[in-house]
């Protein structure tokens, strides 16, 4: 037979390999590995292949449907980013993101696959290390300082009530541009005492970098690169950088972490002047010196703890520019869509807003009292939760209801399918803020509504990003009423290359209120 002529070294060849690929494949079934129902992995890909097929999102809501609350998916031989197992169970829930807390503290990413020096910030670092920067940093959103930001949030947006009147008087319609223009002067003001203007400054360096890193898309070279071999471009990133197709995003979120060394440095140097914001509360804890904290060998240590070094400060700054602007933006363009496209919901929270407020500015203390708009945004972040899926690794071997994870395991918290789980909230894809008053809240499980994830490692942002978002919507409908208009897409529906953002620009129009 042909097959007998063939050269022995081919031979070895086609046997090796197909001896590897069923190696690859029996160890990476993550079925076996723990004894739970999946989609069957391909060899070497795994179930990466589903990813593109279905969309991150929709992929966890397909796998629930199928295999159930506790799903075992495999990535083939390339990085974790699908994750080990992914987990809806309730009970399981509150065992990793808050009973287990303490060895589930870890995210799937860390400092050897994060780009620098995003990788020395709160979200990358692992273990003690995170436990030290997050207590350094959380002092940043306490109602204190928040209370302190509400006079830049409100100039912020009356900016942008400006800007709107313009487009009303004009009856021009605006995409999402607009939210994202504002969530930038907000964190530009709030975290580094900078005020830019963005939507009157389309080609100033923070909005084109802003907007370049928070469009990308889960097909675009750099984006694959990091997924499938994170640890790889992290060692290449220095070289990447002059690589077309990796270029421009890298270079983008780059730039926010020189930034903010330049503004640190800036501030180190002036020496005066009083600040309340992020970066000075970074800075403080950069430079309290030893004599300043005395002799106390105590206080002495825990200062050392507390203290960030340059490039953390850099890594934190990078992620605070990408975190917190984007997210609240892209929140703001699904919540602005709902109220256009439900008038009914719109008139009453106007109305509400109208009687609580009676004409006053929105402020801190103030924006609580409105109990409606709580219901309108809480419903908004169900059906669009910008941050869909979170995961956590535990630090440890662990048993989970009964379940051994060995330590290192990425385990899959699908905040969007938990959310559209039509067993926790029946009709799901229908947009109701009734699900939010306090009575329907206090029968339903709290670990089924988590647009800012859970426990001890959830958004550390959450306070500064609801507050900036009720200030706008406030200030929007005591002047406007959203409409929608011809170029709005309706139904909204959701983009399959880029995960939680709709597939065409969300386009509204405002008409003023008075006119
Ligand atoms: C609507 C707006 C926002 C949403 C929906 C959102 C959502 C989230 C989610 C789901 C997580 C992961 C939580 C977990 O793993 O349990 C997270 C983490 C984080 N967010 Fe936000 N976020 C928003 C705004 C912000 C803002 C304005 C900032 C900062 C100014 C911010 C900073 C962070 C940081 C630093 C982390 C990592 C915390 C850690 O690992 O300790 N976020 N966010």
């Amino acid at each position: 037979m042909d097959f007998f002529i063939l050269p022995s070294w081919l031979v070895v060849v086609v046997v090796v390999a197909v001896l590897t690929i069923i190696y690859l494949y029996y160890s990476k079934d993550n079925r076996r590995k723990f004894g739970l129902p999946g989609p069957p992995p391909l060899p070497v890909f795994g179930n990466t292949i589903d990813m593109f097929k279905y969309g991150v999102c929709n992929l966890d809501r397909h796998l629930i449907k199928m295999y159930g609350k506790v799903v075992a998916l495999s990535t083939g031989v390339f990085g974790n980013f699908l994750g080990d197992i992914v987990i809806a169970d309730t009970d399981m829930l509150k065992e990793v993101l808050v009973k287990q807390a303490s060895i589930f503290s870890d995210r799937n990413a860390d400092p050897d696959t994060v780009v620098a020096p995003m990788d020395q910030s709160v979200f990358s670092v692992r273990g003690e290390h995170w436990k030290q920067m997050r207590s350094t940093l959380t002092p940043t959103f306490s109602s204190g300082k928040l209370r302190h930001m509400e006079a830049m949030i409100l100039k912020c947006a009356n900016t942008l009530i400006k800007n709107l009147k313009k487009k009303a008087e004009a009856k021009e319609s605006f995409d999402n541009l607009v939210w994202g223009c504002y969530t930038m002067d907000v964190i530009c003001a709030t975290g580094f005492g900078i005020e830019v203007d963005s939507l009157n400054n389309p080609n100033h360096p923070y909005v084109t970098n802003a907007e370049r890193a928070n469009s990308f898309k889960m097909t675009d070279p750099a984006v694959i690169g990091f997924l499938f071999f994170p640890r790889l471009m992290k060692k290449l990133q220095h070289i990447l950088r002059y690589v077309p197709g990796f270029r421009g995003a890298l270079m983008s979120f780059l730039f926010f972490g020189n930034e903010t060394k330049k503004l640190l440095k800036e501030r180190e140097q002036a020496q005066e002047g009083h600040y309340n914001d992020f970066l000075q509360l970074m800075l403080t804890a950069h430079t309290m010196s030893a004599t300043e904290i005395g002799d106390d060998e105590k206080e002495v240590q825990k200062w050392k703890k507390k203290s960030l070094t340059t490039e953390e400060i850099a890594g934190n700054g990078m992620l605070f520019f990408s975190a917190g602007h984007g997210t609240a933006s892209d929140t703001l363009g699904f919540t602005t869509y709902l109220l256009a496209a439900h008038p009914d919901v719109q008139q009453r929270l106007i109305e509400e807003i109208d009687d609580v407020l009676q004409g006053t500015e929105p402020n801190y203390d103030n924006v609580s009292k409105l109990t409606y708009l709580e219901q309108v945004l809480n419903e908004a972040m169900r059906l669009y939760p910008v941050g869909f899926r979170v995961d956590r690794v535990p630090n440890q071997d662990t048993t989970v209801n009964g379940l051994f994870l060995p330590k290192g395991t990425c385990v899959i918290i699908p905040i969007y399918a938990i959310h559209m789980d039509p067993e926790k909230y029946p009709d799901p894809e229908k947009f109701d803020p009734e699900r939010f008053t306090p009575e329907a809240k206090a029968k339903r499980n709290p670990y089924w509504y988590m647009p800012f994830g859970m426990g001890p490692r959830n958004c550390i942002g959450m306070r500064l990003a609801l507050l900036e978002m009720k200030i706008i919507l406030v200030k929007v409908l005591q002047n406007f009423t959203l409409k929608t208009c011809a170029e709005t897409q309706i139904p909204l529906v959701l983009s399959t290359s880029n995960p939680m953002k709709p597939e065409k620009p969300i386009v509204l129009k405002v008409e003023d209120r008075n006119a």
